[in-house]
């Protein structure tokens, strides 16, 4: 299998990271959040999560060259006023590591952790191989006790070829509105090599499943997945596109990319993502739940039904929006999407 070492590497890194994380949610201080310049909420568990993942990734692969395209940097952390969660983040990565007993393990400094942080300032590209990660996507469900994914994604020659989600409060079973929802366990972790498929399997390493999206062509069987957060992408253009298409239950709104591992399993079958203008999408709040989705059959791209195309640095340029569903519905999804757009545009 083609980057086999590379997918446990990816899937322990993952793993760990999610372990801090969850330590984190259940502790939330309100000393751990604060703001970044762009005002985006960031804890010690976005940063220790980046710092694990950098961490483990490079000890895991020693051989290869390793460049990363990560969200975080340290910026924030140097100086005076970053000292304190620092020391708070190194002690947090270094109970993770510890508690997990890695083979060789050290203690690492304060210095190891901000040098792990900032080997994510890779600028990615068309050519090599970049890991792409995304510590926390859905900062602010993290915030409210809600969803949130670590996604970690391998580029090579400027094409997503591994893909890992690890999403821990998505529940094993079904989120979709159509579905009775049984059983309360939480915990999936996602992940896909490219031409093998996606498959799914408990955060703790069991009940491994290949998935697949939904078949449904019709849309009035369908449900389909958006932001919670209205600032991120527009719900009432999301309404305008659904209501054209005929679908009947109202939209499963949740935070960051445990939506394309919903709709991995088929749990809905459409999820729409139209940023508000002067947006600019990234890389990393897409390129693992891409993969995961397009091996388990469906379908991504732009709201003009181009490629989703990783290869052009840290951001990903896409028209007007994302969208994602299965091969059949793609072409009434595309143009409903056009109609929408283009009312909304004579309408200005
Ligand atoms: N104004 C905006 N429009 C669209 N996306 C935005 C945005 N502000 C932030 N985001 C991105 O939306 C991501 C979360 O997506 P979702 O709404 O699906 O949960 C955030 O990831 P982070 O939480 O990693 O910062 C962030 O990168
Ligand atoms: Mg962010
Ligand atoms: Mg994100
Ligand atoms: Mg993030």
């Amino acid at each position: 299998m083609a980057y086999e070492k590379e997918l446990a590497a990816a899937k322990k890194a993952a793993t760990l990271a999610a372990r801090l994380c969850q330590k984190v949610q259940k502790a939330l201080l309100q000393s751990d959040v604060h703001s970044k310049s762009d005002k985006s909420p960031v804890t010690v568990a976005d940063y220790g999560s980046q710092a694990i993942v950098s961490f483990v990734l490079e000890g895991e692969l020693p051989s290869e060259p390793f460049s990363l395209v990560a969200e975080e940097d340290s910026g924030d952390l140097r100086g005076e006023s970053g000292q304190e969660t620092l020391k708070r983040i190194t002690e947090l990565v270094n109970d993770t590591l510890t508690s997990e007993a890695l083979d060789g393990f050290s203690t690492l400094t304060a210095e190891d952790i901000t040098r792990a942080i900032d080997n994510g300032k890779s600028e990615g590209g068309s050519s090599g191989r970049h890991w792409v990660l995304d510590p926390i996507d859905g900062t602010k469900g993290f915030l409210r006790g809600d969803q949130y994914a670590i996604a970690l994604a391998l580029l090579h020659e400027g094409k997503v070829v591994l893909g890992v989600l690890a999403c821990p409060n998505l529940p094993l079973a079904s989120i979709g509105s159509n579905q009775q929802h049984s059983g309360n366990e939480v915990g999936c972790l996602f992940f896909a090599t490219v031409g093998e498929g996606a498959y799914m399997q408990t955060l703790d390493g069991s009940s491994k499943t290949r998935v697949h999206v939904s078949a449904t062509e019709n849309p009035e069987e369908a449900s389909f997945f958006e932001s919670f957060e209205a600032a991120h992408s527009s719900h009432d253009l999301s309404k305008s596109i659904t209501e054209k298409l005929g679908v009947k239950v109202p939209p499963v709104r949740i935070d960051s990319q445990a939506k394309y591992g919903a709709l991995s399993r088929g749990d809905g079958t459409i999820y729409l993502r139209f940023p508000h203008k002067g947006y600019r999408e990234k890389i990393w709040d897409h390129a693992a739940g891409c993969i995961v989705v397009t091996e388990a059959g469906g379908v991504a791209t732009d709201a003009a039904g181009n490629p989703l195309d990783f290869s052009k640095g840290r951001f990903l340029d896409v028209a007007s929006g994302i969208i994602v569903t299965n091969q059949k519905l793609m072409p009434q999804l595309l143009r409903a999407v056009k109609e929408s757009l283009n009312e909304k545009a004579s309408s200005l």
